[in-house]
């Protein structure tokens, strides 16, 4: 898959002279899909603001935007510590901001160009992982798909999809829609089902947009239709993203990915999560320990930010809105996607390894691998 889109998430600029010393280009993925407009960003502040504001999201993208808003605070002189607390804050549940920060800060290299350089090469290294999470999950699920319809079958393959996983939400070509886009190559015959993913959208405007500049075929559901095709026999698999695995296996991803998790588990589709192995947490021992970001009420009640008229409830109505939910292990039925290999999850009947162990073997094998 070696596709280039005609769009990025975000971009370093180099700068032409004295005067500008390059700049972080952002698509805003709020104005999706009716415009592509990208914003200039020089300073940390405006980086956080971007995260917080979701005009960059998804959980590897924000990683790497907050690497290169840790450079850009250097670049202005503040302090280190200034600079990772900011950051650090302005999206919670998503692991890879705070590794990807952690690595940073833990260099102790004053020169921001030293560490601007450092972060290209963490960027690079992500789009290699996506790539390899794409490859190993178009096999995994081909592998299935071959044997529960037999091989070479022309059968259509239907793939349900939660959020947005794409180059929009990544350092590459995707976690769980990369896997898509890979499979989409190897077995033409393929639909993707896209729930719309409640209050923000990212289903309806980012995937469906992504997959339309893919041609990969898509159709689009409200959320709570998820269940309803699973019961009619019209989804096959469902892939998801993650925002942080804990060290039992319970992944946080955008809410409303438990309720196709228990779904799919009562109709016995697969379930597969697809994300690099940064996005691990052992120090994380459970789902419970996971914090989930609380967002405001207007993405509920108002999210066209229009007057009283075009609200979508009574404006005093009081609101719970978490960004994410958590998914227990148990119900990744068909198991989590990474860079190096496929990790099982421990099932009732079916008792597995810890992750860490897999992880350390899967890790082990495939620098042996790229070794020779
Ligand atoms: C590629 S990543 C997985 C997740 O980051 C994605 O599915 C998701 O939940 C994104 O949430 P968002 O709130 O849009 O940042």
């Amino acid at each position: 898959m070696g596709a280039v889109d005609p769009y990025y998430a975000f971009k370093w600029v180099d700068g032409s002279d004295l005067e500008c010393a390059g700049y972080l280009s952002v698509l805003d993925q709020r104005l999706l899909p009716h415009k592509l407009h990208y914003l200039d960003l020089t300073e940390y502040c405006q980086v956080a603001d971007a995260i917080r504001d979701m005009v960059v999201r998804g959980a590897p993208a924000i990683g790497a935007v907050a690497a290169y808003g840790y450079v850009l605070g250097l670049r202005q002189g503040e302090s280190a510590d200034q600079v990772y607390r900011t950051l650090c804050a302005s999206r919670p549940t998503a692991v890879n901001l705070q590794w990807a920060l952690d690595r940073l800060r833990a260099l102790h290299e004053p020169d921001w160009k030293r560490l601007l350089a450092h972060v290209h090469g963490m960027v690079a290294h992500e789009r290699e992982v996506n790539k390899r999470i794409a490859e190993n999950g178009a096999k995994e699920i081909l592998a299935y798909w071959n044997k529960r319809s037999g091989k070479g079958s022309s059968r259509t393959l239907h793939v349900l999809h939660h959020c947005n996983t794409g180059t929009l939400a990544t350092a590459g070509g995707g976690t769980a829609l990369g896997v898509i886009r890979s499979l989409h190559a190897l077995h033409k015959n393929l639909v993707v089902h896209v729930n719309e993913t409640r209050p923000r959208l990212q289903g309806a405007r980012l995937t469906c947009w992504e997959l339309s500049q893919w041609g990969i075929p898509h159709e689009l559901s409200v959320d709570a239709v998820a269940p309803l095709l699973m019961a009619q026999g019209r989804v096959d698999i469902v892939t998801v993203g993650a925002d942080r695995i804990a060290a039992d296996g319970s992944t946080a991803n955008k809410v409303g990915t438990y309720m196709c998790a228990v779904s799919a588990q009562y109709h016995n589709v697969p379930f597969f999560v697809c994300a690099p192995c940064n996005t691990i947490d052992l120090k994380t021992p459970t789902g419970a320990e996971i914090l989930i970001e609380q967002r405001s009420a207007t993405e509920v009640l108002n999210p066209l930010e229009g007057p009283p008229e075009t609200w979508f409830a009574p404006q005093q109505t009081s609101v719970y809105n978490p960004a994410f939910d958590i998914t227990p292990p148990e119900l990744i039925t068909g198991g989590i996607v990474t860079e190096v290999g496929i990790i099982r999850l421990r099932t009732s009947d079916d008792p597995a390894p810890s992750i860490a162990e897999q992880l350390q073997r899967l890790e082990l094998g495939h620098a042996h691998h790229t070794a020779i």
